[in-house]
């Protein structure tokens, strides 16, 4: 996976050595390639070109904002669930009439700065949201443009905690409620049902619990407009996964070849809202080893990247790729190494029993990083945060800087 090439013994991400660019930009380093930002935002809007649409990716799967610009640039819509995500796609040129806003705590003022630059969509998860929406936009004389987010009790298979779609899990109205929420809506005064929304979890990589769950929203679409609420769209959430060791996930094609048939019909336009299957395998983690550290039971390489860089593997147990960079040969011995950090805690890993060829000071590309990498990274330990890097073909732009120890503490203040 992923859009690394090696030429000359030396990974490249598009035409640029990963050797150069730890040079020029430091590490632990985040590089994401456009060409494949672009191309995986593309399959996805060609996939449902035989339908009104509009791909709407997912700003927590990766909010930089240089990488929202390159996807604005292309037509994409975003789906927020923060006023800090729609101040991102404001900043990144995004168009708010192409924003939907998810999440299932919206503070008023979120709500009023949303609707004062007119979204596309609030995605409601609860009867208490929309009472307080109704009031938001009752106070600003508007009206708000709802969908609601339906829990269809379809269990998507994934890790329990990137799974949104059982009836235990916090998300979304159970679907069987939709029909008295939808009234209530209409009640209240100051809503227009638009639309109904489902995201049942997140690295799926089967269609069947994406079909399952469509199947059931289809069904309620039906009763609605038997009872008079006439929808105008559809948003079937995000979630189709990315390989990152054996998985094979459906393509956004065969994603939309299953989904399409169900849709094509209906006249509603189709929003949805990927994020991992677009940035996931643009993104690299570039990462030096500081020291190799043999002992009794186990090697160790300790790199200069660590778990409040790139959290996955500690938080969910997720296998991700760890490559060298500059490739050693036979002189080399191969050992099983567990890739960690320097931070002070034994779940600072990256991978475990990796039969790799070492030496101090190589580099490592960590593969699949361009999803829930940095934006899920923390200063534990008073680590300042990576750099992110975009190339571009044979440029590469700087698009955040790394942070500084002073940047930290700048933050803070002793008491008077
Ligand atoms: C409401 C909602 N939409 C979209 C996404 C994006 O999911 P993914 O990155 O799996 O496509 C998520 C995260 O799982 C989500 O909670
Ligand atoms: N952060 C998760 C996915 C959560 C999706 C957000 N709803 C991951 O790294 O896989």
């Amino acid at each position: 996976m992923s859009t690394l090439n090696l030429r000359n013994n030396t990974l490249h991400l598009e035409q640029l050595p990963l050797t150069d660019l730890a040079a020029r930009f430091g590490t632990p380093l985040y590089l994401y390639s456009r060409a494949t930002l672009e191309a995986n935002y593309l399959a996805f809007d060609r996939a449902f070109a035989d339908v009104p649409h509009q791909v709407c990716f997912a700003v927590k799967a990766n909010s930089n904002i240089a990488v929202l610009n390159v996807l604005a640039r292309l037509g994409a819509g975003f789906d927020i669930v923060s006023g800090g995500e729609l101040e991102r796609v404001l900043a990144a040129g995004g168009d708010p009439a192409k924003v939907v806003f998810s999440g299932l705590g919206k503070s008023e003022a979120e709500m009023q700065r949303a609707l004062e630059l007119g979204i596309a969509c609030f995605n409601v998860e609860s009867e208490a949201e929309l009472d307080r929406l109704n009031a938001v936009a009752a106070r600003l004389g508007k009206r708000a443009p709802v969908s609601l987010r339906v829990n269809p009790d379809v269990d998507a298979q994934t890790h329990p905690y990137i799974s949104t779609g059982l009836k235990e899990n916090k998300f979304g109205v159970d679907i069987e409620r939709a029909p008295a929420v939808y009234r209530r809506m209409v009640e209240l005064g100051h809503l227009d049902p638009v639309g109904i929304d489902c995201h049942i979890g997140s690295q799926l990589t089967t269609t069947t619990p994406f079909s399952d769950a469509l199947d059931r929203v289809l069904a309620m679409i039906d009763r609605l407009a038997a009872d008079g609420i006439a929808l105008h769209h559809i948003d079937i959430g995000g979630g189709l996964g990315v390989r990152y060791r054996d998985e094979t996930p459906p393509t956004p094609a065969d994603y939309a070849a299953v989904l399409l048939p169900r849709l094509q019909a209906r006249g509603l336009k189709v929003y949805m809202e990927p994020g991992r299957a677009i940035s996931a395998t643009a993104g690299v983690l570039l990462t030096r080893v500081e020291f190799l550290k043999p002992t009794e039971h186990k090697d160790f390489a300790i790199i200069d990247a660590a778990m409040n860089d790139l959290i996955r593997p500690a938080l969910y147990d997720a296998w991700m790729d760890i490559v060298p960079v500059t490739p050693h040969s036979d002189d080399t011995p191969e050992r099983s190494y567990d890739i960690v950090g320097p931070v002070c805690e034994t779940g600072d890993f990256l991978g475990k029993q990796r039969p790799l060829r070492l030496r101090a000071g190589d580099l490592l590309a960590v593969t699949g990083a361009g999803a829930y990498g940095f934006v899920m990274s923390s200063n534990y330990n008073t680590r300042g945060r990576a750099a992110e890097v975009i190339v571009d073909g044979d440029q590469a732009w700087q698009v955040r800087r790394r942070e500084t120890v002073a940047d930290l503490l700048a933050l803070e203040s002793l008491l008077p």
